[in-house]
């Protein structure tokens, strides 16, 4: 809801009055372990449906959750500015990861989280967690987990600025392809959202994403592989940004960890196609140094 109000307040900025629809997602509402038996796309595909059904013009989303498969029906037309890309250890008290006791229980139902977890504290004992911010934290208040770790993108947007909680840097927590920021698609034929919703859209936010996601792709790695992912981009000269992605596959237990980067240079008349390449590039370092056989063997049975 956060979300679509802030697409709804940018939209009007520039003149466009628009209409919420509340819709709950599967993924609000499923408490069942994750075990890849489902389909992908829990938290998207009853947005996605309402705009097929005429229901809504225009799909919200966090493009963490948005499957990267390509969609004829559908475009993505803007990704806004984008808020911290860090996770966050939430507790009770704000201690930090190094300062949660020998066997903490840590919520997460992230292999990613999981994997850099084990990496730096074998020690805890890491269990699955579902449902939306909410949902999550009434866990970690009825003193069912020790700690959480969620984005902080959504601990921000929800003003919980007083939720004990200590950022996990990026170094020891590479995030996921996409974390922090919004996708907003629209019907591709939809001439007039797509040029409405285009207003929205950040140049550096959307290649940072599309590489990211690129990343995602060519590893086949869904939404349940160990896969981190982060891009930045840094003005140089005549208007060129430097764009630079960090990248890591691991095994579930954390005691593989493959870690790449790559950079390129974006001039002002480069497309989206520039990150693509970009992202399959260090996708191909992670498939050479052998990111296929550990995503693999970190798939449910
Ligand atoms: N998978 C649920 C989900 N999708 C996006 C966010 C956070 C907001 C964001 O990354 O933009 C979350 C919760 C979380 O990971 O803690």
């Amino acid at each position: 809801m956060w979300q679509a109000e802030y697409v709804a307040s940018r939209l009007a900025s520039f003149g466009f009055e628009s209409v919420l629809v509340p819709l709950v997602s599967g993924g609000d509402t499923d408490m069942r372990p994750i075990d890849g038996t489902r389909q992908v796309g829990v938290f998207t595909k009853r947005i996605q449906q309402a705009l097929v059904d005429d229901e809504a013009d225009v799909a919200v989303h966090s493009l963490k959750d948005l499957p990267t498969a390509h969609d004829p029906r559908f475009h993505l037309a803007a990704v806004p500015e984008r808020e911290t890309v860090l996770d966050t250890l939430v507790t009770l008290d704000g201690r930090t990861l190094s300062e949660l006791p020998a066997g903490a229980k840590v919520g997460t139902g992230s292999t990613r989280r999981m994997a850099q977890l084990k990496a730096l504290r074998g020690d805890l004992d890491i269990q699955p967690i579902r449902g939306n911010v909410q949902t999550r934290l009434s866990k970690l208040r009825s003193g069912e987990f020790d700690a959480i770790v969620l984005a902080e993108a959504g601990v921000v947007r929800l003003e919980m600025h007083d939720l004990p909680r200590s950022s996990l840097s990026l170094v020891d927590m590479l995030p996921a392809p996409g974390q922090g920021a919004l996708g907003i698609e629209v019907r591709s034929e939809d001439h007039a959202a797509v040029s409405a919703v285009g207003r929205l859209n950040d140049r550096s936010a959307s290649f940072c994403v599309t590489v990211e996601r690129t990343v995602l792709a060519e590893l086949h790695g869904g939404c349940l592989a160990p896969i981190a992912a982060h891009a930045i981009t840094e003005p140089t000269n005549e208007g060129a940004m430097r764009l630079s992605i960090t990248a890591r596959v691991m095994s579930a237990d954390g005691q593989t960890c493959l870690h790449e980067t790559a950079n390129c240079k974006i001039t002002p008349s480069d497309s989206l196609d520039r990150a693509k390449d970009l992202g399959r590039q260090i996708a191909e370092k992670l498939k050479t140094a052998g990111a296929e056989a550990l995503i693999q063997a970190s798939r449910p049975a």
